[in-house]
């Protein structure tokens, strides 16, 4: 980190990364009163911005407020930020982040956007920033919820969960990014808040794919409800709070992604559920569907804890073991009898 000290008084804020979740939230921290500069990697977004105020790639139809730029100079995307968000897909991030260290001030709050587990460590995305970027816990803070970004662009009323272990840096978060449209809600269970963002990209899949096979309400109301189950018992081995997997980050981000069609984890699965190659699914869903990657990290954590999650050991034997979908969903509905609350 730089000797850098930030001017507390400055509503500067740099976002890290131009998809449609990085573009959008800049523009919520721009209609709150912030100065948002983005980074990107594509000078070609930094040229739109500039001279059109749109992201049509990522973000189409929408036009971005007047406190959004855009730059590719990661020095000056930085420079003087007092918050410093992070919009990389998640298995990316440690890497495209690494360079932000040395540039980042001492005392600036960093956000984390991303809704993932990072294969090979399961770390979770705050774990990843406070490693890649020095940043003690007190001053990392995760913003998640039912926010798909084209709804939020479209200035559509919603709700999301900001969550740290230092008190003082969710409320600033929550206040540089409460708007007429957006209303953050502020909590301390980071472990929570986190695994159930990137957990629930897991079982939007699963629903997406029984869709795709002509399954209709019951089967998803089901892989939703027993979903919320089995994310449930792992947070709460790894020290979750159990109110969270009823709030906006839990349960509501659930039914957003699991019943949305804008929700790429959700397409991606209806993709294969109708018989796409995976390959070929990611290809028609565009943009990052997080739960492809994420479902092995997130067993692999399960499985060190020995907690069992066969929703998301049923999307990994899908998607990256070659299991067909019947054989899937004959495995799932045969496990042995067992009383529900059980958990
Ligand atoms: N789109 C949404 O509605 C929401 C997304 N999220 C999360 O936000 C995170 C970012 O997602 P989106 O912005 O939607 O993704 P996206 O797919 O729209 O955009 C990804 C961005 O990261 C950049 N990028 C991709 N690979 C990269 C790499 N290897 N190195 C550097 N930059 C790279 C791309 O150029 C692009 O700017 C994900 O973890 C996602 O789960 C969370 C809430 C809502
Ligand atoms: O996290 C999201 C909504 O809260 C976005 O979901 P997708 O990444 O599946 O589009």
């Amino acid at each position: 980190m730089t000797a850098g000290v930030v001017d507390r008084t400055s509503r500067h804020v740099a976002v890290l990364g131009s998809g449609s979740w990085g573009t959008t939230f800049a523009a919520v921290l721009a209609d709150a009163g912030c100065e948002v500069r983005v980074w990107t990697r594509r000078p070609e977004i930094a040229t739109e911005v500039a001279a059109h105020r749109t992201n049509e790639r990522y973000l189409p139809g929408v036009r971005l407020p007047d406190g959004v730029s855009a730059t590719t100079d990661a020095a000056e995307a930085v420079s003087g930020a007092r918050l410093v968000v992070a919009a990389i897909p998640s298995q990316s991030a440690r890497d495209t982040l690494a360079p932000f260290r040395a540039l980042v001030a001492d005392d600036a709050v960093v956000v984390s956007l991303m809704k993932g587990v990072e294969l090979g460590t399961d770390r979770r995305m705050s774990q990843v920033l406070e490693e890649v970027l020095g940043v003690p816990p007190e001053r990392l803070v995760v913003v998640s919820g039912p926010n798909l970004a084209g709804e939020i662009a479209a200035r559509q009323p919603t709700a999301t969960v900001v969550s740290s272990v230092g008190a003082g840096a969710a409320s600033e978060v929550a206040a540089a990014c409460s708007t007429p449209y957006f209303r953050p809600y502020t909590n301390a269970d980071v472990v929570g808040v986190e695994l159930c963002g990137a957990a629930k990209n897991v079982i939007a899949l699963v629903v997406g794919v029984a869709q795709g096979r002509g399954y209709g309400f019951n089967t998803m109301a089901t892989v939703i409800t027993r979903g919320l189950v089995e994310i449930t018992r792992l947070g709460l081995v790894l020290g979750a709070h159990v109110e969270t997997f009823s709030g906006l980050a839990g349960m509501g981000d659930l039914m957003a992604t699991c019943a949305s069609p804008q929700s790429r984890n959700h397409r991606l699965g209806r993709h294969v559920g109708e018989g796409m190659s995976l390959d070929d699914a990611v290809v028609a869903t565009g943009g990052t569907a997080e739960g492809v990657k994420s479902c092995r990290s997130i067993l692999e954590l399960a499985e060190r804890h020995g907690v069992e999650m066969p929703i998301t050991q049923a999307a990994v034997a899908m998607f990256h073991e070659g299991r067909s979908v019947d054989e899937i969903t004959r495995a799932l509905i045969g496990r042995p009898q067992k009383p529900e609350t059980s958990g």
